[in-house]
């Protein structure tokens, strides 16, 4: 996909991974956009990036409301604007979940394992829904290990020595490999379905294989 031209909205993007996202759409020649401008202003959504989320395992309530519920509705509107069998142009909606969301690891984190494996498990089943061609929709799914963001500051704080242990086993992801990724899923038109993993170990892979809207 050439994202010249292209709308784009990024939740989160204050900060972070999202804040990274932005910057290398822009540099692409995409707009990022506020919700409230992009119909009005840009005449529509082209890609749709779910991205902002917590890590508080004391308040349930506001980590589901933020990592799925929020993933969840900003999907629902992205697929209403998007969707071309209803006046849309189409588009790619990348939801950002995590590696635990697909491989428990650590048990201080049921919660915020619980919302990304939700993630996942929506962002995948959309994919395989057989009108998405028709609407000109893909999905997919970003996982990154843990990434040089102040996220990693927030609940490990209670269990620091575990929490060590293992982002001693598995490392510490630059920002600029996971920006590396998410630009793969949003630019390759044939990839939906994708659930992309991304460790300081290995680096850029795929969990599950794409697969190519045409052939739904
Ligand atoms: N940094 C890491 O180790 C990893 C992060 N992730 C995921 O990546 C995503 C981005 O996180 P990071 O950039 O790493 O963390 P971060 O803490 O730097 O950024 C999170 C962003 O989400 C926004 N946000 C939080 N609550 C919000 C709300 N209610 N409404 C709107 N925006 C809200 C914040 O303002 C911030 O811009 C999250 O979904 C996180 O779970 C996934 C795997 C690893
Ligand atoms: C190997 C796990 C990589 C998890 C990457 C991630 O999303 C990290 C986020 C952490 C930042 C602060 C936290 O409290 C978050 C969760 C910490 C551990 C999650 C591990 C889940 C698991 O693999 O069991």
């Amino acid at each position: 996909m050439s994202l010249a031209g292209k709308v784009a909205f990024v939740t989160g993007a204050a900060q972070g991974l999202g804040k990274a996202f932005s910057e290398a759409l822009l540099k692409k020649g995409a707009k990022v956009e506020a919700f409230e401008t992009v119909i009005s202003c840009f005449g529509g959504l082209d890609i749709m990036v779910n991205n902002a989320g917590i890590a508080n395992e004391h308040n349930y309530a506001l980590m589901v409301n933020i990592n799925l519920t929020g993933v969840i509705t900003g999907t629902n509107m992205a697929i209403d604007l998007m969707n071309r069998e209803k006046g849309g142009r189409g588009g790619v909606i990348v939801n950002i979940a995590s590696t635990a969301g697909i491989t428990p690891e650590a048990y201080f984190a049921p919660i915020y394992t619980g919302t990304k494996h939700g993630v996942v498990g929506f962002t995948r089943c959309w994919s395989m829904n057989p009108y998405i061609a028709k609407m000109g929709l893909r999905f997919a799914c970003l996982c990154p290990a843990f990434t040089d963001t102040q996220i990693l500051c927030s609940t490990i704080t209670d269990y620091p020595e575990d929490a060590q242990k293992i982002i001693q086993q598995v490392g510490i992801n630059k920002v600029e490999t996971v920006t590396e990724g998410f630009m793969q899923l949003v630019e390759d038109n044939q990839c939906n379905g994708a659930v992309m993993v991304i460790t300081a170990q290995n680096g850029i892979q795929y969990h599950r294989k794409p697969h190519g809207i045409s052939r739904m």
